[in-house]
Formats: C-alpha cells, sequence, structure tokens
C-alpha cells in the first residue's frame, strides 16, 4: 500500500499550503480509563474527502467530538494553524461543522427555515445574508417543501437533510459527517452522497464516519482505518485490496469489488477491478465494446478441478448476494 503517497499532500494543493485540519497526538480515556483514542495523528488537506473507518467502538464519534472541542484531551487538533480549543464558539463553527448520526441533538427550533436560520442569525449578519444563506442551504439539501414542517416530525432522512442544511448555511471549511448514511433508504442516501459530494466539488473539505462500504469508494478519495489509533492510511482500493487489515478491523470491500474479485478468479480480464456499481458498469460496458459485445473469460488457464471449485464457489457467493 502506497501510504507515503497518500500521507504526503496531494498532488494539486499549493507547496506552501498548510493542512487545513491537523490532528496531533490525540489520546483519549473515557471514565475508568477506558482508552477510546491512542495517539491519533494526520493531517488533512484543503479540498480532500476523506473517509475514518473501523469497528464498532473503534473511536470515529469520540475523535469527532474532539474537533468542536465537546470533549478535551491529550493532545491537539488544529484548524487552518488555529488550536479549536482556542477559539471562541463563534469561531469555531465558521471553521468547522460536525453533523452527529442522531439528527435529533441537533435540531431545536420549531420550524426547518429557523432551524436552518439559526447558525447565520448568530453570526451577526444581516438579514438579506442570513435569508440568502439559508435559501442556497435549503436548495442544495432539496428540503423546500419542507421549510414550515416542525423538525422533530420529520423522518430520519429529512431530519439529516435539515441539520446539514443548517450547517451549510453556516459555510464551515470543514464539514464532519458521523455516519450520514446510516439507516436511510438507498434514495435518501444518494441523495446525501449526492449533496456531500457538491460541497465537496465547491471546495468543502469533507470527512465522514461509515460502515457503507459499498458507498466507501463514492463518499471518500482517502481512508484513514481507526482503530483507537490510526492502522492504515489509504485509497478505497487500497483498504478492500488487503484481506488482512479489512479481518482484523471488522471491515469487508465493496460487494462489487468482492464479485469481480471472484469473476476474475475465473478469468475474467480486468486491470483494476471496479470499485462500485457505476465502475462495474463502465467496465462492463467497454469490455463489450471493445470485443463485438463479449465478455471474455479466460478458463483455459484452470484445470477441470479448479473450475468446479470456482463454479461452486462462485454458486455460493451469488446465492449469498441473492
Ligand atoms: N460516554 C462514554 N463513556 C464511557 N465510554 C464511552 C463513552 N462513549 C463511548 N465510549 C466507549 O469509547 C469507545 C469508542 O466509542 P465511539 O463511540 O467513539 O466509537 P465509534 O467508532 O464511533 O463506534 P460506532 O461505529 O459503533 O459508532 C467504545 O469502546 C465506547 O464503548
Amino acid at each position: 500500500m502506497n501510504t507515503d503517497t497518500l500521507n504526503d499532500k496531494p498532488e494539486n494543493v499549493d507547496e506552501k499550503s498548510m493542512p487545513v485540519l491537523s490532528v496531533k497526538n490525540l489520546t483519549y480515556h473515557y471514565p475508568k480509563n477506558k482508552l477510546a483514542l491512542d495517539d491519533v495523528s494526520f493531517d488533512i488537506y484543503s479540498g480532500e474527502k476523506v473517509a475514518v473507518v473501523g469497528p464498532n467502538g473503534a473511536g470515529k464519534t469520540t475523535l469527532f467530538l474532539h474537533m468542536n472541542s465537546t470533549i478535551k484531551s491529550k493532545g491537539h487538533i488544529f484548524i487552518n494553524g488555529k488550536d479549536v480549543a482556542d477559539m471562541n464558539p463563534t469561531e469555531r463553527v465558521k471553521e468547522v461543522g460536525i453533523m452527529f448520526a442522531d439528527p435529533d441533538n441537533q435540531l431545536f427550533m420549531p420550524t426547518v427555515f429557523d432551524d436552518v436560520a439559526f447558525g447565520p442569525l448568530n453570526l451577526g449578519l444581516s438579514k438579506e445574508e442570513v435569508e440568502q444563506r439559508v435559501e442556497e442551504a435549503i436548495e442544495m439539501t432539496g428540503i423546500a417543501d419542507l421549510k414550515t414542517r416542525v423538525p422533530h416530525h420529520l423522518s430520519l432522512g429529512q431530519k439529516k437533510k435539515v441539520v446539514l442544511a443548517s450547517i451549510i448555511s453556516m459555510k464551515p471549511k470543514v464539514l464532519i459527517l458521523d455516519e450520514p448514511t446510516a439507516n436511510l433508504d438507498p434514495k435518501s442516501k444518494r441523495d446525501v452522497l449526492e449533496i456531500v459530494n457538491k460541497l465537496n466539488a465547491d471546495g468543502m473539505t469533507i470527512i465522514i464516519s461509515t460502515h457503507d462500504v459499498n458507498l466507501l469508494s463514492e463518499l471518500a478519495d482517502k481512508v484513514f482505518v481507526l482503530n483507537k489509533r490510526i492502522i492504515e492510511t489509504g485509497t478505497p482500493r487500497d483498504i478492500f485490496s488487503n484481506p488482512g487489515l479489512l479481518e482484523e478491523n471488522n471491515l469487508e470491500a465493496s460487494d462489487i469489488f468482492k464479485f469481480f474479485q471472484l469473476l476474475s478468479s475465473i478469468g475474467f480480464d480486468c486491470e483494476e477491478l471496479p470499485l462500485s456499481f457505476d465502475e462495474a458498469v463502465e467496465e462492463i460496458l467497454t469490455q463489450m465494446e471493445e470485443s463485438g459485445g463479449h465478455i471474455h473469460l479466460h478458463t483455459h488457464d484452470h484445470s477441470h478441478e479448479e473450475m468446479i471449485k470456482l463454479r461452486t464457489a462462485f454458486q455460493q457467493r451469488i446465492e449469498r448476494i441473492d
């Protein structure tokens, strides 16, 4: 795995630029000496889209609770060179917005509009600017039809979008999302994914914790495997290609990646295994175009016994997918 390259600044980043977020030697014990974070350090550069993955209890939420100083511990978090522990709340919300897994803890106003307007109003902006920011955030998250609704009466997917809008209206430089797609229906997952990717395309730096390995390659360009400490850093492909790492950290490769691993084991030629459904479709279409509508399996590389074994494994996997 090419972790050296990934730990370095991305190529498109100005040499002189500092990391937008720098976590230095964070160690945290909950009461009764329960170790949650063990000397965690990493840098994230402007415009990056990073996922933090790891088993239940790995310390992901604990890490995020440090980002707005909800909890403090040994170590430091710098945003644009300034320690978050030294920022006042107004300074902090302009730098970093965090969407936690449970939206109910972040919604408290009588209407959706008021919730989205609450932050900008407290920044002391003009009425026009507040309205403009609220409209933009509502438009970006597609919740115009919910403006006058009571936030606590909404569905989980709707609540998450309202929380996201209330954070976007603050225009933070860094957006942190704790399991943003958990418990959402497939359409709502896609909606969240699209919003996050649009924000990132507009320049926002994004950090996401997720157990949703099937969306990982779309949610992030770079992945930190956290298990109290940073175990590994890599692209989604690096992480999916490391069976030992996956096994030790209760992770799995995406279904598509596993399926194409299996296909390649029975002779499907593929330079890079697809990570997502879209990549798989692209790969298949390209191969079909190049070979006049056929997909070639180089089965002659295998003995008859091997083919029977692979066929059985293939069948079992297909049954599991069903
Ligand atoms: N308030 C608390 N008091 C004591 N221990 C806690 C508290 N909150 C979390 N922990 C413990 O700290 C560890 C890290 O928890 P954390 O919620 O940060 O993990 P996580 O990676 O977000 O997990 P998950 O993927 O299940 O959401 C776990 O062992 C958890 O039991």
